[in-house]
């Protein structure tokens, strides 16, 4: 394996006005990013999430270059972000929703031909890519539209393309899909999706559309006021705070329901009853149903909605089985 993004004791510290009183302000000095460590290997999607104001810009803003530390050391493919800025550049694509690296009055296609100039990129390979561009994110009809003219959906996968152009092995995407509608979400997942299973690029982008981790990432880094609270997959965030499937049974007439071990039942009613599982499988859980009248199950999958309220509103963690 090959760490291609780490960070070490990453602090990011600005200094802001407060107001005290009625008239004088203070300065002070917070910590938008508090000591955060990284490793991310090669080919590996990450999804770095948390509240607003967590430091997730912050520290994609650090990792890019484009912000210089406080304190702690980055390498990005080997470099500096800082220091190496330019090389780096060339070796990493970024978008940033709020930012772009388009030219709002040329057609999306001359923005895409300066930027082959500017990344000297052979013309064969440019070719073969935006090829791969213009099918996968559908550009073919805006193509020649000026860029000012797109709807933020057909920008977005303008922007997607301008980073993937010069071929990076680095992808950082800053909320990726904002404000996208549900067919330019779709599209964006999907080509994202496509372009992680190559496993070529490493891609980390931050979200606060849980639907795009679920989709794209096996692993989730929870910051909250600057600091992990968690690394690892999602499976590890439900079993961390004790999420669990719950089968949901519904009967033709009135039955009692049996108490099942590794299930915890709650009876909603004469007809409808559910189950948590705690340990059994819901395998398990129908065969020792089989007697029954059943007229329909459905086993519900623990919502990361629920999971990631309780880990920003910090609820303590709960015994997991
Ligand atoms: N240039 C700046 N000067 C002062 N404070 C800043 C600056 N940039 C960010 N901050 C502060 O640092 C903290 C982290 O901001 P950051 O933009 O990294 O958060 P975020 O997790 O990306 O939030 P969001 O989800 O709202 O985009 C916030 O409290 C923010 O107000």
């Amino acid at each position: 394996m090959m760490t291609v993004i780490a960070a070490h004791g990453l602090r990011k510290e600005f200094t802001v006005r407060v107001k005290v009183g009625w008239l004088r302000r203070d300065r002070r000095t917070v910590a938008a990013v508090d000591g955060v460590d990284l490793a991310i290997e090669r080919g590996e999607m990450v999804g770095y999430i948390g509240p607003n104001g967590a430091g997730k810009s912050t520290t994609l803003k650090m990792l890019t270059g484009v912000l210089t530390p406080t304190a702690g050391q980055i390498s990005v493919c080997g470099f500096s972000p800082v220091r190496q800025r330019t090389r780096l550049a060339r070796r990493i694509g970024v978008v940033f929703g709020q930012r772009s690296q388009l030219w709002w009055d040329l057609p999306l296609r001359e923005s895409f031909d300066l930027l082959r100039h500017i990344y000297r990129v052979p013309p064969a390979e440019h070719a073969v890519r935006l090829r791969r561009c213009r099918s996968l994110l559908d550009l073919d009809e805006f193509l020649d539209t000026p860029v000012r003219q797109l709807s933020l959906g057909q920008r977005m996968r303008g922007e997607l393309t301008a980073a993937l152009l010069h071929g990076p092995e680095v992808l950082f995407l800053d909320e990726p899909t904002i404000g996208l509608d549900v067919v330019s979400k779709q599209a964006v997942r999907g080509f994202l999706a496509e372009l992680g299973a190559t496993g070529d690029v490493t891609l980390m982008l931050t979200t606060h559309d849980l639907a795009d981790i679920e989709k794209l990432c096996r692993r989730l880094l929870v910051i909250d006021h600057g600091r992990v609270v968690h690394d690892g997959t999602i499976e590890a965030l439900h079993a961390r705070y004790g999420s669990r499937r719950r089968v949901v049974v519904e009967l033709e007439s009135p039955e009692a329901p049996p108490e099942v071990p590794g299930a915890t039942l709650t009876v909603v009613s004469p007809l409808r009853f559910e189950y948590d599982l705690t340990g059994a499988t819901a395998g398990e859980l129908l065969v020792r149903l089989a007697g029954l009248p059943i007229r329909d199950v459905s086993i519900v999958e623990p919502d990361i909605e629920d999971v990631v309220a309780r880990l920003y509103t910090g609820v303590p963690v709960t015994d997991a089985p």
